[in-house]
């Protein structure tokens, strides 16, 4: 890492040299006596991280010392130990944890766990420019943490790719995993009220750091989701978006430059969410890391494999949106409320993605909740054949297995043909006598289990569309490939094109006509056990237990949903939560449109748990003018737990 990638401490207190205060910390050194130091893991800016050993636990951990420049007061070394405590506090999948905080001989310290992997930064530098679908994933997960740590009222102010370990990556784009150092670090050597201490220093890394930390303004957690987008950027591109031969030069393109135009291929919905986590106005950016991630999201329905292709962030369309298929998802500019010239949108609609050349089916589309490529597996006759509940990256969830199609005939044919001279030599058995008829009437049954067979082989594994991966992104494939379905338009009366219960028409969460009639979950329910249902969610069979620990995971919520009325969804609300698991339903994001497909934080009773929640519009503009508008439409929506150990 070069000079200036470290964390940059400027006014008097910088000019401070010894990393260390007092108590000179080496191999060998026991703090409070529990944490024998190994050996140093490097120094930065803010002190030197040490690789050190738990003796009572024997277990590895990280300390790491901080400089003295960057405790200089007894205030500050309050402060110092509050935020500690609060970043302890902060539990998620990408946190790195604080574990304890000290002082010794002067000289403070904090434990945190160990984090092994490979830095961000070098990931980039030695591979180039990530895909944007990993790119994607990865900044999912940081901006999990992100809305997380904000909760908390934390601010990293130091987020950047050194800052980042990648822990696991697999050759599957969004099977990657990572972790952020360093929160509650940054934070805590600065003033509460921004960036310039009342030691008049600056914290930050120059070609991170956003302009209001550089001018000293306010900063919140739009701070970090600048520094953020400049590692999005730089995941995109495989080159820091500010370079400079000094700091100041740096500094005064972070101020006014706009990072450079992306020089490969990013679908436009990659490019406006990048542009807006890297605005220089806090009011032009992404308002919070929810509103991020849901951006986010939609980036990834986009980048998924068109086999698992949604768009489940997408915001109802427009009835004349419905009939425009083959269109990239793409923003609507929407002014900020002082916002000067953005010339970034928000996510506002969702349009079909033509590059899959898959259509979607116009009813998903109307029901605002579940935008599919793929439409009920048509072989699959009856109420059951309910849309599969795709899963919302960066967790597939259930995957329902669509019944196996009657793909027998040709090995029918086959074992056919080979009966044929049997029956021939049979015939000619039977006419030698009766033992001969027997051993004939005995091939005749053999040929009947050599055609049942190939039934077997080719029924898809329900088992194998398991719902819980092992983090971000690994959509379960199989219901793409059945899915052939047509995709007739959706009647401008909001009914279906075709009756319930047929192929093409999948059960109905209906969409009670009824005026003001609640809906329930019921009621949207495909009968358990009907016929060719495949795989109910909520009967997929539970991952093997050693997959997941308990602790805590990460949510992921595919909706299933099934013909609804069309038209506008108002605002709507989640109503209920299944009661095995209970879930904070403020944690629920409120909104319009689409019901969200968020991903929650949740801590599980066991690995195998599954949530339901229940979300109900508010209100319901028809598209058909004098229709009632008090048609209401209950989206199931089913989550997996799944993610990294706690
Ligand atoms: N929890 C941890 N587990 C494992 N390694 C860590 C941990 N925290 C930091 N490190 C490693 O220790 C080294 C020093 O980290 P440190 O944060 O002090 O410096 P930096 O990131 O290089 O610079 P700066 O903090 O000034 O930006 C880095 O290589 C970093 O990856």
């Amino acid at each position: 890492m070069s000079e200036d990638d470290k964390t940059y401490l400027s006014g008097e207190q910088a000019a401070a040299s010894k990393p260390t205060g007092p108590l000179e910390i080496r191999p060998g050194t026991v703090l409070k006596g529990t944490y024998r130091i190994e050996a140093e893991l490097g120094s930065g800016g803010m002190g030197t991280v040490f690789r050190a050993t738990h003796i009572g636990l024997d277990k590895t951990m990280a300390v790491k010392v901080l400089a003295r420049r960057a405790i200089s007061t007894p205030d500050s070394l309050a402060r110092f130990e509050r935020e500690a405590k609060v970043a302890g506090k902060v539990s998620h999948p990408a946190m790195t944890d604080v574990i304890d905080f000290g002082v010794e001989q002067g000289t403070p310290y904090i434990v945190m766990e160990y984090v092994s992997g490979v830095e961000l930064a070098d990931l980039i530098e030695r591979g180039g420019p990530m895909s944007p679908r990993r790119a994607v994933a990865v900044m999912r997960q940081i901006v999990s943490l992100l809305r997380a740590a904000h909760a908390l009222g934390i601010v990293h102010r130091d987020l950047k790719p050194a800052n980042v370990k990648v822990l696991q990556e697999t050759p599957e784009d969004s099977q990657i995993f990572v972790k952020v150092l360093d929160f509650g670090v940054a934070k805590v050597v600065g003033d509460i009220s921004g960036q310039l201490t009342s030691e008049g220093m600056l914290v930050g890394t120059p070609a991170y750091m956003a302009p209001e930390q550089i001018t000293g303004h306010p900063i919140d957690g739009r701070t970090d989701l600048y520094s953020a987008g400049l590692m999005f950027h730089e995941m995109l591109s495989g080159v820091r978006a500010f370079k400079g031969e000094t700091i100041a030069r740096i500094l005064h393109a972070q101020m006014n430059d706009p990072p450079p135009a992306l020089t490969v291929p990013v679908p436009d919905i990659v490019r406006q969410t990048l542009q807006k986590f890297c605005e220089k106005r806090p009011e032009d950016r992404f308002q919070d890391a929810g509103e991020a991630d849901r951006a986010l999201m939609a980036c990834e329905d986009v980048l998924r494999p068109p086999s698992v292709n949604l768009a489940a962030n997408a915001v109802l369309p427009t009835p004349s949106e419905q009939d425009t298929g083959g269109k990239t998802i793409t923003y609507q500019p929407k002014k900020t409320e002082g916002a000067g010239t953005s010339g970034v949108a928000e996510p506002q609609s969702a349009e079909r993605k033509p590059s899959s050349g898959v259509s979607v089916s116009p009813s998903l589309v109307t029901e605002g909740t579940l935008i599919r490529e793929e439409p009920a597996p048509v072989s699959t006759p009856g109420p059951a054949s309910v849309s599969a509940p795709v899963a919302t990256p960066p967790v597939p969830a259930p995957v329902r297995t669509p019944a196996p199609p009657p793909m027998v005939e040709p090995r029918k044919a086959s074992g056919s043909n080979k009966a044929l001279p049997l029956l021939g030599v049979a015939v000619l058995l039977v006419l030698v006598g009766v033992a001969g008829g027997v051993w004939a009437w005995k091939s005749g049954r053999l040929f009947g289990g050599a055609v049942a067979e190939p039934a077997k082989d080719l029924a898809p594994s329900t088992q194998t569309g398991s719902p819980v991966a092992t983090g971000p992104g690994t959509p379960s494939e199989p219901v793409a490939e059945q899915g052939t379905a047509p995709t007739e338009p959706e009647p401008q009366n909001g009914t279906s094109p075709t009756e319930p219960g047929t192929e093409a028409n999948p059960p109905v969460a209906e969409a009670e006509g009824a005026q003001g009639s609640e809906p329930s979950t019921e009621d949207n329910t495909p009968e358990e056990g009907s016929p060719g249902e495949t795989q109910n969610p909520e009967q997929t069979p539970p991952p093997e237990e050693d997959q997941l620990a308990p602790g805590c995971y990460t949510v992921v919520v595919a909706f299933e949903s099934s013909r609804g009325p069309t038209g506008a969804f108002g605002p709507w609300e989640a109503v209920s939560e299944d009661s095995r698991a209970p879930v904070n339903c403020d944690a629920v994001p409120k909104g319009r449109g689409t019901p969200p497909e968020g991903v929650f934080d949740h801590w599980p009773d066991s690995p195998s748990e599954q949530v339901l929640y229940t979300y109900r519009p508010l209100s319901f503009q028809p598209q058909k003018k004098g229709a009632p508008n008090t048609r209401r439409t209950v989206v199931r929506v089913h989550t997996r737990v799944s993610g990294g150990a706690p």
